[in-house]
Formats: C-alpha cells, structure tokens, sequence
C-alpha cells in the first residue's frame, strides 16, 4: 500500500502526520508504525499522529509513540496536528478536536498554536520530586546544571524504577533560570530517550513549579531543547484552569512511500 504523510515539528518534538480520514491506515500494524518512525529506515519521528473524523468536532487525534504503542495525550502532537489540520483545509484559526484525554480547543495566533490541555487538580508532591497528570503522566524534578545532566540513564532509571507501575512515566529535570523561567530536559517513555521537547511535560513542569511556589508567575517560559514554549493558566481553588500551551509547529517536508 502507499502511504501519503507529512512531518512536523514542534520545538524539536517531530511526528509523521497522516491524514486517515478514509480510514485506510492499518492501526493494529505496530511494526509498520514502529517502522515509520525509526530514523534510520523509515521517515523518523518521536510518534506519529493519524487525523480521523469526528461527528461533532474538527477532527480526532490518534497518537503513537515511535515504539508503536498507542499512548495518552501528546500536546506537541496536538499543537503540530493543528496546523496540518489548518495545511489540509479542515480549519482556519481556530480548532475543536478529540484527543486520549478528551476535548481539546486551539487557536493559532502570530504563527504560534496556542493549545488548551485538561484541568489539573493534583500535584502530588514527594521528598525528591512532584507528580502531575496533564494528560499524560509526568514526574518533575529539580537538577543542578542541567546542560551537562545525564537525562537518558537517570531518565530511564526513574521511569523504570519502583516509583511507577509497568506502564511507567515521563521524566522531566527542571533548573530555574530566573522568576518564571525554567530549562527542562524530558526523557518520554514510549520514545525511550531523551527528546527535544514534550508538551505535556512542559506543562506539569510550569503548574508543578507555581504548585511548589517557585514562580508566583501564571505565564510561565520554558526553555527546551529545541526551543521555547509558554503555559498560561488560572487558578481556582487549588484547580489549575484555562491552561494553554503555546510555541511554534512547523510543516518540514511530506512524501509518501510504499510499504
Ligand atoms: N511528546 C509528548 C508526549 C507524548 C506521550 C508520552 N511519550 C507518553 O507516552 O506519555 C508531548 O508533547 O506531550
């Protein structure tokens, strides 16, 4: 069969994009989608991203890591699945879509996707870290001089170790720049290594910080590997609402190959 796909990148967070609205792509073939995003032998991504139908929304995101597994929201996913929605003609400015985690609305402002991510009501906080669900689960955890920090071992150590169940976790390290600026590195389960960015983690990171009050700020920057992202929000009674990331998602190149 022949495949027709786009990648897209969102600070460094890239995914093959395949428009399934014909609903031809075989889903259950994990090998073929492992297959696509291996950067050796395939297109290469960190996940690749099918966009479906949906009876009363813009569209539906369905999302797999680059092992081939299906996994929970990828909010750089969703950000760059907004603007292959906006090159496919399904919308102008603005999108409502269904991800793993439920309704998503976006709206793209100045070049930037601005994306709005689910309510956040628990941040669990630990001795050597914080846990926080914004869609997808992330442990938090503050490091000094994080340029020269092993990410990928102590990374994989932590979302392999007894801290989480076999389903593991995403692991993000923190160091704060200045009032509402941090630096963080993630290692994504699922990718297995460390990555140039993660948008649900960015997120945990800015609520997890306001949450241990490390920054007062309800804008916060996070600076990533492969770029910068903000995370807006309110608060109201201990809920985290309104919460919007924002940064760039970029078309890099399409084609199609046969398989
Ligand atoms: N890169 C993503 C997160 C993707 C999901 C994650 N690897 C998981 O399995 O939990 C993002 O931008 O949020």
């Amino acid at each position: 069969m022949q495949i027709n796909f786009f990648k897209y990148q969102g600070t460094g967070n890239d995914f093959v994009m395949i428009d399934n609205r014909n609903n031809t792509f075989p889903k259950n073939n994990t090998k073929l989608i492992e297959f696509l995003c291996d950067r050796r032998f395939g297109i290469g991504g960190d996940g690749l991203i099918l966009l479906e139908n949906h009876d009363k929304y813009d569209f539906t995101m369905v999302y797999y890591n680059s092992d081939g597994s299906t996994s929970t929201m990828c909010g750089n996913g969703g950000r760059c699945l907004v603007a292959f929605a906006k090159q496919l003609g399904i919308i102008d400015n603005e999108a409502h879509f269904e991800a793993s985690d439920g309704y998503h609305y976006a709206k793209i402002e100045n070049n930037l996707i601005a994306l709005q991510m689910i309510d956040v009501t628990d941040v669990k906080h630990f001795d050597t870290h914080e846990f926080v669900y914004t869609g997808s689960p992330h442990h938090v955890q503050m490091v000094k001089d994080i340029q020269q920090f092993d990410v990928k071992n102590i990374g994989a150590k932590l979302r392999y170790s007894d801290l989480y169940d076999e389903s593991g976790c995403n692991i993000n390290f923190v160091e704060q720049l200045d009032a509402d600026t941090f630096s963080v590195r993630t290692y994504e389960r699922g990718v297995e290594d460390e990555t140039f960015s993660c948008g649900t983690g960015a997120t945990g990171v800015a609520i997890a910080m306001h949450s241990t009050y490390k920054t007062d700020a309800k804008r916060v920057n996070i600076n990533v590997l492969g770029g910068k992202l903000t995370i807006s929000f309110d608060v109201e009674n201990n809920t985290y609402k309104n919460v919007f990331l924002t940064g760039p998602a970029e078309l890099v190149f399409g084609g199609s190959l046969e398989v």
